[in-house]
């Protein structure tokens, strides 16, 4: 096994108690079974001898209350190794959520959620089978199987030996049935991948295919796929009954031919008739524990897997280190980019180039440029979601990359066009399941982004759960949790899309009380926005084409930014 996958073991590893316990509960699941062929080999014997009904029925009494107990075992054996898998895959799931969240915007950009939500959840929770599966299936089989031919050889060695001969051909045989039956169920799981795969795509943009009539193309192509993932199960079922019957033939056969050398012993006169029941009983013990250990190479593979992913993302790290300065605790914090340029990681474009640009604490910088030409990744390094792979970005006067990453978050602010709203209370959708302020801070602050007469309509209040929110009442929402987190500089992506007259006044509202006393980068959409800002930049392809003072520029002729007020008929 590979480094990694033990380390990841190891956060499976329950505590000396719970374990002790689990031994405990396996070793009687184990031993009760394999006493109760020795009652019926008494009864059997006691019954032949002649003994009294009263002897009888309390032999009968005690394999019911052994049956009852080795079940009663198994239930608890269940329950533990249940438990401890649980609580050990937790803990891995929390490590590796806690992991994820932790890797930078890099890391992100090259995973989608699907993938990761595959690698927290479905990878772990095959982790989670496998263990439990183990811990019942395969150390109880073998333990059961070891019992079973101990005890037989113990009763004649000749037996014992034939039921080990038969066991290693049965073990055989189904390992290489079970190979067989592989790639018809590798099949079969891909194309219902693929069935998922497409409806979770098509289910996504069920408003566009709707709305632009692809509503019977994507109905046809669902049906070729089902009928796809149709074939692939017959295909996979009939190899499995196929399987199924020829190891039931094998058991019979193998059955017949201990029963047979029972009954050569019976006559040859070394055992007694009990004892020719015990052999036939412990022959058929042997059927349930193979089956589990052949059923278990495949949860084993598909574990052995996951937890090589598991430790391929739990050993991946940060690029992006973090410093130890914090940034200026208190009021507007001046921003300075000098010579920075930009490529992603693993791709060699360059996206930003030659940006050298300063803002005072206080000032506002618009950032306009087609789209392409880099604003979204020039916020991102303000926000040092990726660090510049040229240049140096500065707030407060600190390096970035100097600085400790818990003031960052809290004194550098965004506000984005695509809000996440959660499935939570309003109150939590504010302070994004911070410790929250008293209920009249929180309804201050509503009321000053103009969400008031929203607030008193909802039944709940704060406690309210968001649904049906509106575009334009969740950007508000998105400005009031940057009034709440009152950052000394804000970017602000600026929703472009349309919203009403009435909304956009609320908004434009907002986002001059959001700046006041604050620095900031707005990423404008509106030219309304342009006329509030101190400074403006032009990018394009990753280059400042043109970066003044708004007034300079408006008054300029011939500047890039008077020309798009002519051109949208706003004076300048
Ligand atoms: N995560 C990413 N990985 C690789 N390339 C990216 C990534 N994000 C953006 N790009 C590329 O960087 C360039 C600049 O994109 P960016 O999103 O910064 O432009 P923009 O001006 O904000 O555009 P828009 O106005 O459409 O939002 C584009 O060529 C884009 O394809």
């Amino acid at each position: 096994m590979p480094p990694r996958s033990t380390s990841v073991l190891r956060l499976l590893r329950p505590g000396p108690r719970p374990a002790a316990a689990l031994v405990a509960a396996i070793a009687a699941a184990t031993a009760l079974p394999l006493a109760a062929p020795q009652i019926t080999r008494r009864f059997v014997d006691d019954a032949v001898a002649g003994a009294s009904t009263r002897h009888l029925t309390l032999i009968a009494l005690a394999y019911l209350a052994l049956a009852v107990a080795g079940q009663a075992a198994r239930m608890v054996t269940a329950w533990l190794a249940s438990r401890l898998a649980w609580d050990g895959t937790n803990r891995l799931r929390e490590r590796l959520a806690r992991h994820a969240l932790g890797l930078d915007l890099a890391f992100h950009g090259r995973h989608t959620p699907g993938e990761m939500i595959e690698r927290v959840d479905g990878d772990v929770v095959a982790v989670a089978d496998f263990v439990v599966a183990f811990l019942m299936d395969v150390v109880a089989s073998v333990l059961l199987l070891a019992g079973v031919l101990v005890i037989v050889f113990g009763v004649d060695w000749r037996i014992g030996a034939a039921l080990l001969a038969y066991c290693l051909l049965i073990g055989f045989g189904m390992a290489r049935a079970q190979r067989l039956a592989v790639p018809s169920a590798a099949r079969s799981r891909a194309a219902s991948a693929r069935l998922f795969g497409l409806l979770e795509e098509r289910l996504a943009g069920a408003e566009d295919l709707r709305a632009n009539g692809a509503g019977e193309h994507t109905v046809r192509r669902f049906h070729q796929v089902n009928a796809r993932l149709y074939r692939a199960e017959v295909n996979d079922a009939r190899v499995g009954t196929t399987l199924l019957a020829g190891t039931s033939v094998a058991f019979a056969a193998g059955t017949a031919i201990m029963l047979a050398l029972a009954a050569w012993t019976l006559t040859s006169g070394t055992l007694t008739i009990g004892t020719a029941v015990l052999i036939f009983q412990y022959t058929l013990m042997v059927r349930t524990p193979f089956e589990r250990l052949i059923d278990q190479i495949r949860q084993y593979q598909a574990a052995l897997a996951g937890l090589a992913r598991i430790g391929g993302l739990l050993a991946e790290r940060r690029t992006l280190t973090d410093g130890t300065r914090p940034l200026p605790g208190t009021g507007p914090l001046g921003l300075s980019l000098d010579g920075v340029g930009f490529a992603y990681p693993d791709d060699d474009e360059q996206v930003l180039s030659g940006i050298t640009l300063t803002l005072a604490p206080g000032e506002t910088l618009g950032l306009v440029g087609r789209t392409g030409s880099g604003k979204t990744t020039l916020a991102r390094l303000v926000l040092r979601l990726y660090d510049p792979t040229e240049g140096v970005v500065r707030a407060g006067g600190l390096d970035l990359r100097q600085a400790d990453p818990a003031s960052l978050r809290r004194r550098i602010g965004v506000v984005t066009q695509d809000v996440q709203l959660f499935g939570a209370s309003l109150r939590d959708n504010l302070t994004l399941f911070r410790p929250p302020p008293d209920n009249e801070v929180l309804e201050e602050v509503l009321r000053d982004v103009g969400l008031g007469d929203w607030l008193a309509g909802l039944p709940d209040g704060l406690d309210t759960r968001l649904a049906g929110v509106s575009a334009g009442e969740a950007q508000l929402i998105a400005f009031a949790r940057a009034f709440l987190a009152d950052p000394g500089l804000v970017v602000l992506d600026e929703a472009s899309s349309r919203l009403d007259p009435a909304t956009e006044r609320r908004i434009e509202h907002s986002i001059d009380r959001l700046l006041r006393n604050r620095t900031g980068v707005i990423i404008a959409h509106r030219l309304s926005s342009l006329s509030r800002v101190d400074k403006i930049a032009v990018l394009d392809q990753g280059k400042i084409i043109e970066y003044g003072r708004r007034a300079d520029l408006a008054a300029d002729p011939g500047s890039r930014f008077g020309r798009l007020l002519d051109l949208a008929g706003v004076s300048r």
